[in-house]
């Protein structure tokens, strides 16, 4: 068995009025994630994990945000788009653990929702994907809530096959 882990990243403004999806939860708030997608910034954060640990170049390589058929996506369906090009090289996922740093709103109780959502997108068990939340104690461009931000890690697993 080969194994690899990978990091993933996202930053993401939150603007006014604007929706605000999360794990793909629409969360009720004030203002919401902007970007070329939905904007979920858990969900790239995981993608990127996932694509590093097979490296695989990273969710702008494969989506770019020049490209209109991802405008407004929502981003389990290019988490399931990275489940595939994973499979194509032989690996499944063992585990992901992520983070999101937010100011507000709370996450805690939505995150059975978002692990529902992100498991059955990337066809693993919801007992295999870990969410994480915390503010940013008031501080920075997270504390004044201008922005949200995620990391997320991940173990992804091969069997090799013996060519002898
Ligand atoms: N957007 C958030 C932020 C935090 N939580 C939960 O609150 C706990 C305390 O957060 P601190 O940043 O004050 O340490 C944190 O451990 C999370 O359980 C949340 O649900 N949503
Ligand atoms: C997902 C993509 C593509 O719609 O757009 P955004 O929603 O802006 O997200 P980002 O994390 O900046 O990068 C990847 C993009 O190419």
């Amino acid at each position: 068995m080969k194994i690899r882990v990978g990091f993933g990243f996202d930053v993401h403004q939150l603007k006014e009025g604007h929706p605000f999806i999360m794990g793909g939860v629409k969360l009720e708030h004030a203002s919401g994630a902007y970007g070329h997608s939905d904007a979920d910034v858990l969900v790239h954060a995981i993608c990127d994990a996932l694509l590093g640990a097979a490296n695989l170049r990273d969710i702008g390589y494969h989506f770019p945000n020049t490209d209109d058929r991802w405008k407004g996506i929502s981003s389990l369906i290019l988490l399931q788009e990275c489940i595939s090009l994973l499979a194509q090289k032989g690996w499944t996922v063992g585990n992901i653990d992520a983070m999101i740093c937010l100011e507000a709103p709370k996450l805690n109780p939505h995150v059975p929702a978002m692990k529902q959502n992100i498991a059955k997108a990337a066809g693993i068990d919801e007992d295999d994907i870990s969410i994480k939340a915390t503010t940013n104690e008031k501080m920075g461009f997270i504390g004044r809530e201008e922005g949200v931000v995620a990391y997320a890690v991940c173990l992804i697993q091969k069997t090799l096959t013996n060519a002898y």
